[in-house]
């Protein structure tokens, strides 16, 4: 079973083109099976605001209080993992909503709890569940709030989510959808990236913010999935079996 796990950020949710779900019916038309990880940042910014609660953000991950993860839950498993499952069966695809916290589909240990609060590192992954989704012919959506330690839940960043749940389902390929084609130098698309290359552009400032995160879990993944690659959601990411976007490469490919 070839299988990709598609992370999706906040970022495009919103944006999402019919052609990237034309993309997404291909690769399903390709044999591939997909397993969905979304984000939902921008939202979870927007609810606290009008909570008046206020959150900061360190190397990417968000500070997360008691009152910033019920906001967190809230916006995640009520608002957007509903938005995309509809907008997957709208477009044919027959999709699920899971959240990840339920039967530890993910399960996450705290990072850092004094400097980060409720944010965890995902630990194990429910591949049981998720391969019963899959072989069903269902696309799970997972939310990245995970199962943590003596009854917790945890705010996992949905790029380490996704990373994650690659690595334990042993997935073919991780593909980061977001708002731009890829990591830009100057405006312009670099297509192909090393982890010598990667970690240059983000000493140089080039790579920052939330790309930080994402360029981490793509250089990551390469120790298990075959293919990474970061591409933009308001366009066709796959086409005639081509991918575009940002491709990770192993070191030892390019030299
Ligand atoms: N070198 C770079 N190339 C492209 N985007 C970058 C780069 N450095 C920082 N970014 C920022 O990272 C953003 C994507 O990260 P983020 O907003 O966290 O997206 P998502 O919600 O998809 O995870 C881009 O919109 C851009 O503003
Ligand atoms: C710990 C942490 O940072 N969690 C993230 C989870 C959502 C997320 O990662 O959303 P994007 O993919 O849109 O950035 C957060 O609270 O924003």
């Amino acid at each position: 079973m070839k299988t990709v796990v598609v992370k999706c950020g906040g970022s495009v949710l919103k944006e999402l083109s019919d052609s990237f779900f034309s993309s997404m019916t291909s690769l399903l038309a390709d044999g591939y099976k997909i397993v969905f990880v979304h984000g939902g940042g921008p939202e979870i910014n927007a609810m606290l605001e009008n909570m008046n609660v206020k959150s900061e953000f360190k190397n990417g991950l968000r500070v997360t209080s008691q009152d910033v993860l019920k906001a967190a839950e809230l916006v995640l498993s009520g608002s957007m993992n509903r938005k995309l499952v509809r907008l997957l069966e709208a477009h044919g695809i027959a999709a699920i909503g899971l959240q990840s916290s339920d039967q530890g589909i993910l399960t996450a240990d705290f990072i850092n709890k004094d400097d980060l609060g409720f944010v965890g590192d995902v630990t194990s992954v429910n591949q049981t569940v998720l391969e019963l989704i899959l072989k069903a012919g269902l696309l799970p959506v997972l939310t990245p709030i995970a199962k943590g330690p003596n009854g917790t839940v945890l705010n996992v960043n949905a790029d380490h989510a996704a990373g994650a749940a690659a690595r334990a389902l042993a997935a073919d390929h991780l593909l980061m959808v977001t708002d731009v084609d890829g990591v830009l130098d100057d405006g312009q698309l670099v297509p192909v990236l090393t982890s010598l290359e990667t970690k240059k552009l983000i000493e140089s400032g080039v790579i920052s913010g939330g790309m930080i995160p994402k360029v981490q879990t793509a250089l990551k993944a390469l120790e298990s999935c075959e293919h990474v690659h970061i591409v933009s959601g308001k366009k066709p990411f796959y086409e005639d079996g081509r991918w575009h976007g940002t491709q990770f490469n192993k070191e030892e490919e390019t030299i």
